[in-house]
Parts: structure tokens; sequence; C-alpha cells
């Protein structure tokens, strides 16, 4: 039987980074044995904190760190934005594919997926070899965040009118309705709401990478538990 016990976050005051640290490192040391080596990948829209949440656990579960995005920028040779523009999202899609597919072959990576990776059955029966992570964060602070860097490398922002925060917000609020449902297949949830408010913030924007990477082994833990106790009939 899988028994957890570590220090967590503190409600109602900002924790310190090396508070968070030291609790992460804790967490990641309790959980890591327990992976089997599965890839941890990270799904949630564009803006969702994917590539940024995927570095910090890499480091602390001694994992690899690859983004899918990237991998298909280096086969093709070019960037995404590129890729979209010069062959359509359609030939970006079978390159994602092909991508998730090299990677459900390997061992201790975390992988940062494309926000769209989720709207193909065949990518989820990829991603299943591992361990799914939803990274689910609010519209407004998803467009103020893509608004902060700009939309010029997420294509499928391009084309709305208006100022970058309205432009991306207009597009994810549609692009969020198609996908909501796909994201829920993941076999973990981080709900950046839930940890703003077990943490007394007021709103998501406080939370800090490392605190949301936390919560994410939080969430493993929850659904390791949870196939153990299927495992083992204690359920
Ligand atoms: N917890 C966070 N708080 C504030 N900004 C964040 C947080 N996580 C990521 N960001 C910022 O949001 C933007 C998108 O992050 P990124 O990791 O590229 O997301 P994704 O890969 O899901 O598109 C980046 O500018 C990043 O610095
Ligand atoms: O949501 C999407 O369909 C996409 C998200 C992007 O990745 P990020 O989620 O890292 O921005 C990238 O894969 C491409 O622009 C398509
Ligand atoms: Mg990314």
């Amino acid at each position: 039987m899988i028994n957890f016990a570590a220090p967590r976050l503190q409600s109602g005051s900002f924790n310190s980074p090396f508070d968070e640290a030291l609790i992460l490192k804790n967490k990641s040391q309790e959980i890591e044995p327990f992976l089997s080596g599965r890839c941890i990948y990270l799904v949630g829209m564009m803006g969702s904190g994917k590539t940024t949440i995927g570095k910090v656990l890499s480091q602390v579960l001694s994992y690899n760190f690859c983004d899918s995005d990237s991998l298909v920028e280096e086969d093709v040779g070019t960037s995404v934005a590129e890729i979209f523009k010069l062959y359509g999202e359609g030939f970006f899609r079978e390159k994602e594919t092909e991508m998730l597919r090299r990677l459900s072959r390997m061992h201790r990576m975390v992988v940062s997926t494309g926000g769209g990776a989720v709207i193909r059955p065949v990518n989820w029966r990829h991603m299943q070899q591992g361990i799914s992570v939803w990274l689910d964060v609010p519209l407004e602070a998803l467009a103020r965040r893509i608004a902060a860097v700009g939309t010029h490398s997420r294509p499928l922002l391009h084309d709305e009118s208006g100022d970058a925060y309205t432009k991306a917000l207009t597009r994810l609020s549609n692009l969020l309705e198609e996908r909501s449902e796909s994201y829920a297949y993941a076999n973990a949830r981080v709900s950046l709401e839930e940890i703003a408010a077990k943490l007394g913030y007021r709103d998501v924007s406080h939370i800090s990478p490392t605190a949301i990477a936390i919560e994410a082994l939080e969430q493993i833990e929850g659904f390791l538990k949870e196939e153990d106790g299927m495992a083992f009939g204690t359920l």
C-alpha cells in the first residue's frame, strides 16, 4: 500500500520560495519511486504553463524534459507558426502525433505537449503509456500571460482583431469550449483556482510555478493511490 506523508503548503500565508522548494523536493522524493519510470505528460490550453512547469518537474524528479512542439520544430526545421503557414494545421497535427508516438516508447521523461494534443484520440493512446496531468488555468489568466509575450508564436491566435489580450481571450474561450471535455481525460487535474483557494490567494496570478508543481505531484499521488487501490482491491 502506497503511504505518503509530507509537509504541505500553508494556507492563508505566502509560503517562502525556500519552503516551497523544500516541500517540492520532499514530495518528489516520495513520489518518484512509485512512477516506475513512466513519462509524465502535461496537457492544457496555450499559456497554461506546460513548458514552465514541465521543466520544474523534470528537475526535481531527475527526469529528462522535452516539449513536443520543439521536437516538431526540430524535425521540420522551422517554427510552429511557419509550419502552420507553409503546410497547414493538418500537417502539424500529423507531426505532433508522430512525436508523441516516439515519446510513448521512452521512460523518465516529462513531456510538455502542445495545447491541441488532446483533440486526437490517437494521441491519448500514446499518452496513456504514461501519466497525464491537466493544468487547468482560468481563461483570463491564460489571456494575460499570452498577451504579455505576444501571440506571434501561437498561429491559432493570429486571426482575431483587437488588442493582444482581447484577441487571446476571444480565441482561447472558443478553443476551450471545444476542448474542455478532452482535457478532462487526463489522469490528474491541477486547478489553479483550487490552489488559490487552498492558499488563501485572491487570484491565481500569485501562484508560483513551484507551488503548481507541488500540486501536480499531489494530484499524481492521488492517481497512484487510486491505481494502487484498484490493483490491491483496497478501494
Ligand atoms: N505560474 C505562472 N505564473 C505566471 N506566469 C506563468 C506561470 N507559468 C507560466 N507562466 C508564463 O505564461 C506563459 C506561457 O507559459 P508556457 O510554459 O509557455 O505555457 P504553455 O507551454 O502551456 O503554452 C510564459 O510567458 C510563462 O512565463
Ligand atoms: O492549442 C493549440 O492547438 C496549439 C498550442 C501550441 O502549443 P502551446 O500550448 O505550448 O502554446 C502549439 O502546439 C500550436 O500553436 C497549437
Ligand atoms: Mg508550450
